[in-house]
């Protein structure tokens, strides 16, 4: 399976070098295009795989072609692609958006649009943690798209992590949670090991101590399968230092910024909707 990228920024290098790491291509089967950025595309060859000079290249060559470019230009990408591929050409392959906000009927509308029907495409909202297997993704699939089409998909965003099947209609929800969500988290990382400088330690230290203990508590939450209120009474102890901890978070508003956050990204996915 050769796979492709129109768009080679960050959310591709990290499912690029996600699928790579977790051996489900080769780095020698990818193919990107980029806009400008010289030295990306010199960092790409260098480990084998192949530059192409466009979007239309990129698709011509890959049997899973990810749109991996900002939302606004997913819609003029694939135009080039429908100015330069015929149906027939285009048929067997699939077209994987991982754009925030741009819908399948937007995509699809380039097709439409001129009454051609459009190759099967897929939307998927993934997030960076797929560099290191650790993806939490959903998707959803356009009209033309075969079960074996959406498997191709899911497969390759399974390998790297989690990866739901879910409608349409929450992909902005999802967006919110896990698209977004590392960022929310990498603050908190970073907020964790101040807090354990200002206390005393080393930095190096309180980075890798306040990391580990995100990454042990999601572990207990996945694999207990208790909910977090139960696991987080388990380390309360009365009178004791963590609920004098968790009463400056609840003072803090700690609950109502996080659901805020994810609410706002989640509006603002819907927002991207209406401009593409
Ligand atoms: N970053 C993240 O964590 C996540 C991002 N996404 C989605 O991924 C997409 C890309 O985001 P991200 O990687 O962060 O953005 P980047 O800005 O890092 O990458 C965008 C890429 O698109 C390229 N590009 C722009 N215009 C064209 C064009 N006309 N033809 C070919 N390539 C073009 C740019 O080229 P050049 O570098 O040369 O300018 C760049 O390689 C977005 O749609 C975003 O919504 C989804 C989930 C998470
Ligand atoms: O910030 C963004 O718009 C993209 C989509 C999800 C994560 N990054």
């Amino acid at each position: 399976m050769r796979v492709g990228f129109i768009g080679y920024g960050n959310m591709a290098d990290a499912l690029a070098c996600g699928f790579v790491s977790a051996n489900m291509i080769k780095f020698t089967d990818l193919t990107m295009c980029n806009k400008s950025n010289v030295e990306r595309r010199e960092a790409f060859a260098k480990r084998g795989g192949v530059v192409a000079p466009d979007a239309v290249s990129v698709a011509k060559s890959s049997d899973v072609v990810f749109l991996a470019v900002k939302p606004p230009y997913i819609k003029s990408v694939l135009e080039e692609v429908y100015g330069g591929c015929d149906a027939d050409e285009l048929k067997p392959k699939v077209f994987v958006s991982v754009a925030a906000g741009v819908t399948l009927d937007v995509m699809e509308g380039v097709w439409t649009s001129k009454n051609a029907t459009p190759p099967p495409m897929v939307r998927v909202m993934p997030n960076t943690p797929c560099l290191v297997g650790a993806a939490a993704s959903g998707l959803c699939v356009g009209s033309t798209c075969s079960d074996d089409d959406r498997n191709k998909a899911l497969a390759l965003m399974s390998a790297v992590g989690v990866c739901k099947v879910i409608m349409e209609s929450q992909m902005s929800a999802l967006t919110g949670v896990s698209g977004s969500g590392p960022a929310y988290i990498f603050i908190l990382i970073e907020a964790m090991a101040d807090g354990g400088v200002r206390a005393g330690l080393p930095r190096d230290v309180a980075l890798q101590l306040a990391a580990q203990t995100f990454y042990g508590a999601a572990k207990m939450v996945l694999e207990t399968g208790e909910h977090p209120g139960v696991l987080k009474d388990k380390v309360c102890s009365p009178g004791g230092t963590t609920i004098t901890a968790v009463h400056e978070l609840e003072k803090a508003g700690v609950r109502q910024a996080m659901m805020n956050a994810v609410v706002a990204a989640a509006a603002r996915g819907d927002e991207l909707a209406k401009l593409s």
